[in-house]
């Protein structure tokens, strides 16, 4: 894959995403980040035994209405991880609200995928957002995977879900490029096309000149 998957963290201030993020990235936990507006992380990751290019922007949660209101930003991105912290009903809103305005927005791709992640899993004696029925079907069902991780304990389930995540947005890529490839020349391209021919056409006059 040459264009590197492009994937956007949002979601309000203070859930987690810098710590979820460089988890991924970095296999670290820091338990204090800087609060940049945006940062971009670029990098070339395994995935399945591929080599993967990868972006990720994390917008902070100051800066996340700012970037919500510019329509075109989520909708050209390939994937959308939007977070919450499970101790923080607020931002549980912000979340069901990113998740919506992107399903709405026209000029999103209507199956761009999105990861919903409850983080700070750790603190479930805090819990006050429910925990969502998680399902691998929701990803063919409606492109949206629901679970929850903790940037503190969990990195293994961090990998997995971002690893999940990759995957999808590839199959989605291969899926789109195909179709196209086909229709742009389904028999090869015309020099193959007259080797074919021309081969074809060679044991047709082996066989009449063998006869003869
Ligand atoms: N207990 C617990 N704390 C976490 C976890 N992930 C992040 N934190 C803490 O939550 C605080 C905020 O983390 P950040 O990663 O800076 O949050 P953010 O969403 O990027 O914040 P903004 O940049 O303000 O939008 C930090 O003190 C982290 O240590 C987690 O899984 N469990």
């Amino acid at each position: 894959m040459k264009r590197a998957a492009h994937i956007v963290v949002v979601g309000k201030e203070n859930v987690g995403k810098t710590a979820v993020v460089v988890r991924y990235l970095t296999g670290r936990y820091l338990s204090e980040y800087a609060h940049a507006p945006e940062m971009t992380y670029e990098r070339i990751v395994p995935v399945d035994g591929r080599q993967v290019p990868l972006k990720i922007t994390d917008i902070s949660g100051k800066s996340l209405e700012t970037k919500a209101s510019n329509k075109d930003f989520l909708s050209k991105v390939d994937g959308i991880v939007v977070v919450y912290a499970i101790n923080d009903t607020p931002s549980y809103h912000v979340a069901e609200g990113v998740c919506n305005w992107v399903r709405r927005d026209r000029k999103s791709p209507v199956h761009t995928p999105i990861l919903l992640l409850g983080n700070k899993a750790d603190l479930s004696h805090c819990r006050c957002v429910p925990s969502p029925d998680t399902d691998e079907t929701q990803w063919t069902n409606s492109s949206c995977l629901a679970t929850e991780v903790s940037a503190s304990t969990q990195p293994d389930h961090i990998n997995y879900v971002f690893t999940s995540l990759i995957n999808k947005i590839l199959e989605r890529r291969e899926a789109t490029l195909k179709p196209r490839k086909m229709s742009q020349n389904p028999l090869g391209s015309p020099k193959v096309i007259r080797a074919t021919i021309k081969r074809r056409f060679s044991v047709f006059t082996r066989e009449r000149t063998s006869t003869m």
